[in-house]
């Protein structure tokens, strides 16, 4: 197959190029490519085209929560965002927590996904952060990483034993960082908003204490120590300093905390409720500078799908989490690129490149021998973000409205066009 009318991202521009895929092979790119007899043609429509987007946090829902959403409608939405590899995380019911529990999820994965999922195996029984899990029978059982995303492990010697067996294993330790004795009840940042609209608050070091604590641990143990979901100042200056240290430490950011603040929740409104909270301007702006001077690794959605019933209640009552697959990418080409704050080389590397290099997954590069998984985007169309065209269940979004440019058109998977939703709506 010859793809003709795409651009690509050549280390300092956009540049028009053609690319021709074997076997579903990428082997050859070139503004232009010579013709082949009988050879498959597809038009791409002068669309930008990236290897496919890599999401390292996800949830997807199943099994146990399917009302929220299902390994086919979470791959859906994956697919719609532009993602071709997604890494869900285990607070579902049951919880990966054995060999058994992993083995009958990634069943469910075979039997249902579009897009390559690599789900994670939790690190204690039951996400209770009491008794740890059999992580080198969840290794041989293919676990992508170890967590218990959703809950930050309390016991410091929990979280040390956990790092000594994951050392031993090579494989990483994957943290929601949140001190239960700090964070409390809170439902939003412990600031100008809890006190405006009288909501219990959870303070930055809910977050950066954990970080610090783990830090050390990581130093100690020698393990690779991954911080979900970055939310705070303070956060970032105890991931950079450990980094200094030489610590192995990797740490990604969401959309949302890179482009809301504490100021975007102006009445009590469960769709602005996810853990960890919005927080303030001079957070945002260290998570910006933070990911730009490599502090911060990579982007990841966080991916967090709810009912309508369950986001549609008050601060206190409504589960935390936002939607962010089909967001990701036009929010932040929308706002950081078109805007001239970074190239698209740089989103695209924090989307693709990036997390996969965190978790050393085999490299998707828009380069001769690399599996032709590839995401085709518009970037000269706007529209408006709707919700309710989503394909994940979870339609829990504070960006329904917004408009934006940079949304997939289509999305190809080893040379084939697996989605091509976007066309004629
Ligand atoms: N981020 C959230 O607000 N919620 C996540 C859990 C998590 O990632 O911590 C969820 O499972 O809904
Ligand atoms: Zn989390």
């Amino acid at each position: 197959m010859k793809i003709t009318n795409a651009f690509r991202w050549d280390k300092e521009s956009v540049q028009l190029c053609e690319i021709r895929v074997k076997e579903g092979i990428i082997i050859e790119i070139a503004s232009n490519l010579s013709e082949e007899e009988d050879e498959e043609v597809f038009d791409a429509q002068g669309t930008f085209v990236s290897p496919g987007f890599t999401d390292v946090h996800v949830h997807l829902r199943e099994p146990g929560g399917e009302y929220k959403e299902t390994i086919a409608s979470g791959t859906e939405a994956a697919l719609r965002g532009g993602f071709t590899t997604i890494c869900p995380m285990p607070n579902t019911e049951p919880v990966p927590d054995t060999v058994e529990h992993l083995e009958a999820l990634k069943e469910k994965i075979n039997e249902s996904s579009l897009v390559e999922v690599l789900p994670y195996a939790a690190i204690t029984s039951g996400q209770k952060g009491k008794d740890l899990n059999d992580l080198k029978a969840l290794k041989g059982a293919d676990a992508f990483a170890f967590t218990d995303d959703g809950v930050g492990i309390q016991s410091a010697a929990k979280m040390k034993e956990a790092m000594e067996q994951a050392a031993q294993l090579h494989m990483p330790i994957v943290a929601h960082c949140e001190d239960n004795s700090l964070a409390g009840n809170g439902v939003v940042h412990e600031g100008a908003v809890s006190k405006r609209l009288g909501l219990p608050g959870i303070p930055p070091s809910a977050e950066a204490a954990h970080i610090a604590r783990d830090a050390l641990l990581a130093e100690e143990t020698g393990c690779h120590y991954h911080v979900c979901h970055v939310s705070s100042k303070e956060s970032v200056r105890v991931i950079r300093n450990a980094k200094e240290a030489g610590i192995h430490v990797t740490a990604e950011v969401t959309p949302h905390h890179l482009l809301l603040t504490e100021n975007d929740i102006i009445e009590d409104d469960g769709m602005y409720k996810m853990n960890p909270p919005l927080r303030e301007e001079t957070d945002r702006q260290a998570l910006i500078s933070g990911l730009e001077d490599g502090t911060i690794d990579c982007i990841a959605t966080d991916h967090a799908p709810h009912a309508e019933h369950e986001k549609q209640q008050s601060m206190k009552q409504a589960p935390f989490g936002i939607t962010g697959l089909e967001t990701a990418f036009p929010l932040l080409y929308s706002y950081f690129v078109q805007r001239g704050s970074w190239s698209l080389g740089q989103l695209i590397n924090w989307m693709t490149t990036a997390p996969r290099k965190i978790f050393s997954l085999p490299k998707r590069e828009l380069e001769p021998m690399h599996p032709a998984t590839l995401t085709f985007i518009d970037m000269t169309g706007n529209e408006k973000i709707d919700r309710y065209t989503f394909s994940s269940k979870g339609k829990n979004t504070p960006f329904h409205g917004v408009s934006a440019s940079g949304f997939p058109l289509f999305t190809m998977i080893s040379g084939e066009i697996v989605w091509k939703g976007r066309q004629g709506q």
